[in-house]
This record gives C-alpha cells, structure tokens and sequence, in this order.
C-alpha cells in the first residue's frame, strides 16, 4: 500500500526524510513587515498628538510606516499544525501515514517521528494496528529532532513533520508553536487525547488552541460493536504510561466504558482483599523464627 514496503528497506536514518525538489519560492516569500517603530512611538507620545492635531499625527505615522516599509523583513510564511486524535484503535496511526504520504505526493519533503518508550514492533518504523509502517525518528523528546535530523536540512527543505504517539511527549506543545509559528512547518500531531482514566493525557490537548484543524477518530467497542470513543485497560497496572496492544487494551463505547470500568474495579477490589486474606493467613501459619 502506497509503495510503502518498498520505501521501509530503506536504511531508516535516510529514509524518514524523502527529499524532493527545493522549496517553491512562494513557500519563503519575502515580506514586508511594517511595524511601529521608534519613530512612530516618537509620534504617538508628540505633544502634537491630540484630538485637534489627527491630520499632523496621522502624516507622521504614514511617513514612520514608509520608513519602517524599505526595511524589508525576511520571514517565511506561518506553517499549519493539524491534530489527530481518538482512543486506541481508531486509525490514528493509519491517518497520519496517509496525511504524510499526501503531502510528499505533492512534492513536500517529510519526516515522521514517534516516541522511544514506544518499543512495540520496529523501534525505527511507526506501525499500524493493521501492519501499514513508515520508517520513523524514534526520539525521547522533541526539543532533540532539529539537531539530529540536521539544522540545515531542517531549517532549508524539511517541509511537513508528522509526530506519532504525541501523549509521550512533554515538549509537544513548545515543539509545535515553535515549528509552525516561526518556522513555517505543517505539522501533523497525532496522539491518544485520553488516558485509560479519560484524563487528559500529555500535552495533545494544549496543542489544540494554536491548530488549524483538530480531527476526533472513534473505533468500534469490542463488546457491542458500536462506536467506541475510549480505552479501556483489561489489567491491573495503574501507572498512566503503560505500552500495549490489544493484549492490555480495548476500544469501548461509552456504555461499555462506564460498566467494564465498574467490572474491572470490583474484580481487582475482590482479588485485593483476597490476596490480603492470603497473604495473611499464610503469614500467620508461618513457624516463628
Ligand atoms: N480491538 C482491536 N484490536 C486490534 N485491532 C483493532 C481493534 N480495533 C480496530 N483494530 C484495527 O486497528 C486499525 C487502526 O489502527 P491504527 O491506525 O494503528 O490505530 P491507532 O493509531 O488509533 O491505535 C483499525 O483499522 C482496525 O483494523
Ligand atoms: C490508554 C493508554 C494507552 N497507553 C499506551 C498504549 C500504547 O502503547 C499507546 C497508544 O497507542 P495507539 O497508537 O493509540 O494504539 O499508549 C498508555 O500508556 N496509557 C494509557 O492510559
Ligand atoms: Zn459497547
């Protein structure tokens, strides 16, 4: 499926980054910024600057602005940061791949990332529940991506960057703002919203007030078959942070969520107080030292 077989024989420190042609020039056009400079401070804070003087006031701040405009800035455009999320089997996965694998059709250079802690199939490929993989940069953090990817491949031709497993990272949110906002990059998130807990879980829902789009993907409950918008977790662990499949988690719907969470907390209160009893009755027909 979209030649993507093909592509992860590549050696997985070249292949995640596909170049194509340079940038369009359109991409760091050069624009002229103008902004309120010292002279135009000068003329606001000008004794002249009263009701009965808006004629003289306004020639000054035109005159600042021209001044200000044969400065040219150079600045490239702003990028996009799209936001995928939903619970554990809904495609979240499956749809970035399909999101990078658009853009690079239309000439875009990419880079896909994911976390370390995500050790489950190839450490070096983001892989769908479904097999589809793309070789990946598995990173402890963001901040480190620019560096090891090299700053002038990054700054000068990397033009989409998709991020997978986005929960993991605790520098999603500066990441983000930094690459779209300065750097002119699109940025492709994709991450689980929720927690086993349905608490907010890492940094994905900070990132949605600076997106231009935010997509909510549903899976189907694994007990009725409807849409499923959580994740349950079938075991005993309680730590936020616990990497898994279909073996640790399933995809419920709400009814399912709310019962199966219900379910699964009196079994472990019942298998607690059972292995006190145990531990206790064992202990106590223990011989004396
Ligand atoms: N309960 C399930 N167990 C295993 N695979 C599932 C389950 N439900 C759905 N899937 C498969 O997982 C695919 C989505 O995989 P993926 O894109 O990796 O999702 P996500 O990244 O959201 O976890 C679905 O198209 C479906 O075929
Ligand atoms: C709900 C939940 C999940 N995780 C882990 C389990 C998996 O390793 C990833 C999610 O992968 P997917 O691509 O969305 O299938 O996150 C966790 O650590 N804690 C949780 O509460
Ligand atoms: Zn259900």
């Amino acid at each position: 499926m979209f030649g993507i077989a093909m592509r992860t024989l590549m050696s997985p420190s070249l292949a995640p980054f596909s170049l194509h042609l340079p940038k369009p020039a359109l991409f760091s056009r050069v624009l002229r910024v103008s902004s309120l400079t010292n002279s135009a401070f000068a003329a606001n804070k000008s004794p002249t600057n009263s009701p009965h003087s808006t004629v003289s006031t306004r020639k000054l701040q035109t005159e600042a602005a021209a001044a200000a405009s044969s400065q040219p800035l150079s600045i490239s455009s702003p990028g996009e940061i799209h936001v995928v999320v939903g619970p554990m089997f809904s495609g979240k996965t499956t749809t970035l791949l399909r999101r990078m694998l658009a853009e690079r059709e239309t000439g875009k250079n990419i880079a896909i990332i994911k976390s370390d802690k995500d050790t489950r199939y190839c450490i070096e490929s983001i892989v769908s529940h479904d097999g589809e993989k793309f070789p990946c940069w598995p990173l402890p953090d963001l901040s480190c991506f620019k560096e090891r990817f090299g700053i002038d491949a990054y700054e000068n031709r990397l033009d989409v960057i998709g991020i997978d497993e986005a929960q993991f990272f605790g520098d999603l949110y500066e990441f983000c703002r930094e690459a779209a906002d300065k750097e002119g990059k699109t940025v492709i998130v994709a991450g689980l919203d929720g927690d086993y807990l349905r608490r907010r879980f890492g940094s994905v829902l900070d990132v949605i007030p600076i997106a231009d789009t935010v997509t909510k993907l549903t899976s189907r409950c694994e007990v009725c078959g409807k849409r499923a918008l959580f994740t349950l977790r079938k075991t005993e662990e309680k730590e936020t942070e616990l990497i898994g499949g279909a073996e640790v988690y399933m995809p419920v719907c709400r009814s399912h969520y709310v019962s199966g969470q219900g379910v699964l907390e009196t079994a472990r209160a019942v298998l607690d107080s059972s292995s006190i009893k145990t531990h206790d009755v064992e202990a106590a027909s223990l011989p004396p030292f």
